[in-house]
C-alpha cells in the first residue's frame, strides 16, 4: 500500500525524461550499477561462497599444469628421471577429474544464482510498472516497457549466469597465472610487465564506448519493439487502412538502425579483440626469445622454461575470453542502467496517491460521491485545462447521467473518481472522507467500472468474469452471467464457460464482450459504479439485452454514467452537463429540458438527427 506525503511522491514530480521522452532517473555511473547488481547478488551468499570455494579449487588445479609440465621436462624426460611416465600420466588424469567436478559445480551454481537474480528482477521491474501512476503510461509506449522487461533483463539474465563465472574463472586464472609468473622467474615477468599497462588501457577505454552503444542499442530495440507491438495490437486498423507495407518499412527502419549501431559495436569489440590477441602473442614472442637466452647461459632450467610459456599461455587466454567478457559487461551495464533507472523512477513516483490520514480498514458502505470545486489539468499537457470548479454531488444510490461534447471531460471525471489522477484543486468525497484516505483495496472494492470498449483478458470466460472478484464460485458466476444476459450465449459456446475469449476479447462480438463485462461487474458489487456507456450501435436485439443487463447492474447502486443515449439519460435520477470542462447545467433531465439550456438543443439536435438517420447517439 503506498501511503505518502513525499512530495517527489506526488504524480506531478518533475522526472527525468531523456530526449526520446523515456521516463527514468538520472542514469548511474558503471559502479553504481555494479554495487546495485551485488545488492541483488547479496540474499544469495551461501550458494555463491560455494561456488567462489569451488572455483578457487578448480582454477588451482589448472594453474598447477604448467608445474607438471615443468616435472616431466626436467625430472621425467631428462637424463636420472626420478618420476616415471605412468605415475605422473595417472596424477594428470586424477587432476583432470577432481577439476572437472569443481567446474561443474561452480557451473551450476553460479548459473542458478544468476537465474534467480534475474527473475527476481523481472518480478520487481513488472511490479514497478504496473503500479505506476496513469500519467506515466501516457508518455510511455507499452512496447518499450515490454522490452525493457524481455530484452534488457535477457541481457542482463546471460551476463550474470554464464558470462559472471567465466569472467570468474578466467578472472582468477590470469591472476594467479600473473603471480606465479613472477614466482617461476622475476627477470621474465618484468619484460612482460611492459606490455601489461597498454592492454589495461586500451580494455578501459574500450569498456566505456561499448556501455555507450549498448545502452543506444538497447534503445533502438525498444523503440522497435513498440512499433511492432502497437501495429501488431492494431492489426486490423493497420489491414484495413492497407497500411502493411508502411508498418513493414517503419519496423525494418527502426531494426536497421539497432542493427546499424550494434555493428559499430561489433567493429569496436573486432579491433579490440584482435588487438589483444596480437598482444598476447608478441608477448609469448618476446619470453620465447628473452627466455631462450636465460636457458642457453644455464640461469634458468628448460623445464622452468616451459612450466612459464604455460603460465604465459594461461594468462593471455585468460585476458583474452575477459575481453570478450568485457562486452558483455559493458552491454549489461548499459541494459541494467535503463533497468534500474526504471525502477528507481517508479520508487520515487507510485501509482495512487494515498493520504497521511488513510485508515487501513475504511471501505465504502454507502457510496456518496461528491466532487467538490474540482479543477484538473492532464499531466501531459499543462497548457490546456480539462476540468474547472467541477461541483456536484451523487447521494447513494442515485444515478447521476454526465453528458456533453466529446472532449467535455466526461471521461476525465470518471478517471478522477477511481484515482487514476490526481485533482490539481478542490476534493472528492466518498462517503464524507475524502477519496485518498481510502487504501487501495477499499477504493478498487467500492468503485467499479464498465468501460466504453471492455478490456477483457485472454483467459476464458470464467477466467474474466471472477476477474472481479477471484475467490468467487462456480455458482456466483453463473448468477452473474445470468443477469448479465451472457449464460444463454456462453452456454451455447461448446466449451461453454471454459470458451477461450481471446487477447482483449477478440472472440467475441461487440455486444458479447460487453455483457461479459456487466457480469464481471456485477460479481465484483461495488457500491458506486461508472459505467462509461457504449457508443457504438448495437443491433437492436443486443441493444436490448445490454440495457436490460445494465439495468440490473445499476439497482441499488450510486451510478455515474457517461451518457450517449437519451434513453439512457432519461433514466437517471439527476444530470450534469459539461461543457469544455465547465459544469454548466444540473438538474434532473425533465427540469432541463424545461429549462431550454444546452442539454435541451442537445434534445433538439438528437431529434432532428434520429428522425433523419434513425441513429439514438448523439
Ligand atoms: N490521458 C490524457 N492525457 C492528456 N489529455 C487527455 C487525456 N485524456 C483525455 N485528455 C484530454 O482531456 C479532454 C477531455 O477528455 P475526456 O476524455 O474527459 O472527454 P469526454 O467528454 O469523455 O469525451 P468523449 O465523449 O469523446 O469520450 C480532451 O481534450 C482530451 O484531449
Amino acid at each position: 500500500m503506498s501511503s505518502s506525503t513525499d512530495p517527489a511522491a506526488s504524480p506531478r514530480s518533475p522526472l527525468h525524461s531523456s530526449p526520446t521522452g523515456r521516463d527514468v532517473a538520472a542514469p548511474e555511473g558503471a559502479t553504481v550499477t555494479w554495487r546495485r547488481f551485488v545488492g541483488l547478488a547479496k540474499p544469495h551468499w551461501r550458494p555463491l561462497a560455494l561456488a567462489t570455494l569451488a572455483l578457487v579449487i578448480g582454477s588451482g588445479i589448472t594453474l598447477a599444469y604448467p608445474q607438471v609440465g615443468r616435472v616431466v621436462v626436467d625430472e621425467v624426460l631428462s637424463d636420472g628421471a626420478s618420476y616415471d611416465l605412468s605415475t605422473v600420466g595417472a596424477a594428470l588424469l586424477g587432476l583432470f577429474l577432481i577439476q572437472a567436478i569443481f567446474f561443474s559445480l561452480r557451473y551450476y551454481l553460479f548459473t542458478v544464482v544468476g537465474d534467480r537474480v534475474v527473475a527476481d528482477l523481472r518480478t520487481s521491474l513488472y511490479e514497478a510498472i504496473i503500479g505506476r501512476e496513469m500519467a506515466f503510461f501516457d508518455r510511455t509506449r507499452t512496447g518499450e516497457l515490454t522490452s525493457r522487461l524481455a530484452s534488457d533483463t535477457q541481457l542482463l539474465q546471460s551476463v550474470v549466469t554464464t558470462n559472471l563465472s567465466m569472467a570468474l574463472r578466467y578472472g582468477v586464472q590470469a591472476l594467479g597465472g600473473l603471480v606465479l609468473l613472477f614466482v617461476t622467474n622475476v627477470r621474465l615477468s618484468l619484460a612482460m610487465l611492459v606490455v601489461l599497462p597498454v592492454v589495461m588501457g586500451a580494455a578501459m577505454v574500450y569498456g566505456r564506448r561499448v556501455r555507450r552503444l549498448s545502452r543506444e542499442v538497447q534503445d533502438a530495440i525498444a523503440d522497435s519493439t513498440s512499433i511492432a507491438e502497437e501495429s501488431i495490437a492494431g492489426v486490423r486498423t493497420v489491414r484495413s487502412f492497407g497500411r502493411v507495407a508502411n508498418e513493414r518499412a517503419r519496423y525494418s527502419e527502426a531494426i536497421e538502425r539497432s542493427f546499424d549501431l550494434a555493428k559499430s559495436r561489433a567493429v569496436l569489440g573486432g579491433i579490440f579483440g584482435g588487438g589483444v590477441t596480437f598482444l598476447a602473442y608478441a608477448t609469448i614472442a618476446l619470453i620465447v626469445w628473452v627466455g631462450g637466452h636465460l636457458v642457453l647461459s644455464n640461469a634458468m632450467s628448460a623445464g622452468e622454461l616451459t612450466a612459464y610459456i604455460l603460465y604465459v599461455l594461461f594468462v593471455a587466454v585468460s585476458l583474452g575470453v575477459l575481453s570478450g567478457l568485457w562486452t558483455d559487461f559493458a552491454r549489461a551495464l548499459g541494459a541494467g542502467e535503463r533497468v534500474f533507472g526504471l525502477l528507481d523512477a517508479a520508487a520515487m513516483n507510485r501509482g495512487r496517491v494515498t493520504s497521511a490520514n488513510v485508515r487501513e480498514d475504511a471501505i465504502i458502505t454507502r457510496g456518496h460521491v461528491h466532487f467538490h470545486r474540482i479543477s484538473f489539468t492532464y499531466p501531459t499537457r499543462l497548457d490546456s485545462p480539462v476540468l474547472q470548479n467541477i461541483d456536484f454531488e451523487v447521494r447513494p444510490g442515485q444515478k447521476l447521467a454526465i453528458v456533453g461534447a466529446s472532449g467535455a471531460g466526461k471521461s476525465t471525471i470518471a478517471n478522477l473518481l477511481s484515482g487514476f489522477y490526481q485533482p490539481d484543486e478542490g476534493e472528492i468525497r466518498v462517503d464524507g472522507s475524502p477519496l485518498n484516505d481510502f487504501p487501495e483495496d477499499a477504493l478498487r472494492a467500492g468503485i467499479g467500472m464498465v468501460a466504453q470498449e471492455p478490456v477483457l483478458f485472454s483467459g476464458t470466460v470464467r477466467d474474466n468474469v471472477r476477474y472481479g472478484r477471484p475467490d468467487a464460485d462456480e455458482q456466483a458466476v453463473r448468477d452473474a452471467l445470468q443477469a448479465a444476459n451472457a449464460l444463454d450465449f456462453v452456454e451455447g459456446f461448446p466449451e461453454g464457460l471454459d470458451t477461450v475469449v481471446g487477447e482483449r476479447g477478440v472472440r467475441l462480438s461487440g455486444g458479447q464482450k460487453q455483457r461479459v463485462a456487466i457480469a464481471r461487474a456485477l460479481l465484483k458489487d461495488p457500491r458506486v459504479l461508472i459505467l462509461d456507456e457504449a457508443t457504438s450501435a448495437l443491433d437492436v436485439e443486443s441493444e436490448a439485452l445490454v440495457q436490460e443487463a445494465l439495468d440490473r447492474l445499476m439497482e441499488g447502486r450510486t451510478t455515474l454514467i457517461i451518457a450517449h443515449r437519451l434513453s439512457t439519460v432519461a433514466r437517471a435520477d439527476h444530470m450534469v452537463v459539461l461543457d469544455r470542462g465547465n459544469l454548466v447545467e444540473a438538474g434532473s433531465p425533465s427540469e432541463l429540458v424545461e429549462q431550454g439550456g444546452v442539454y435541451a438543443r442537445m434534445v433538439q439536435m438528437q431529434a432532428i438527427k434520429d428522425s433523419a438517420s434513425d441513429t439514438t447517439t448523439w
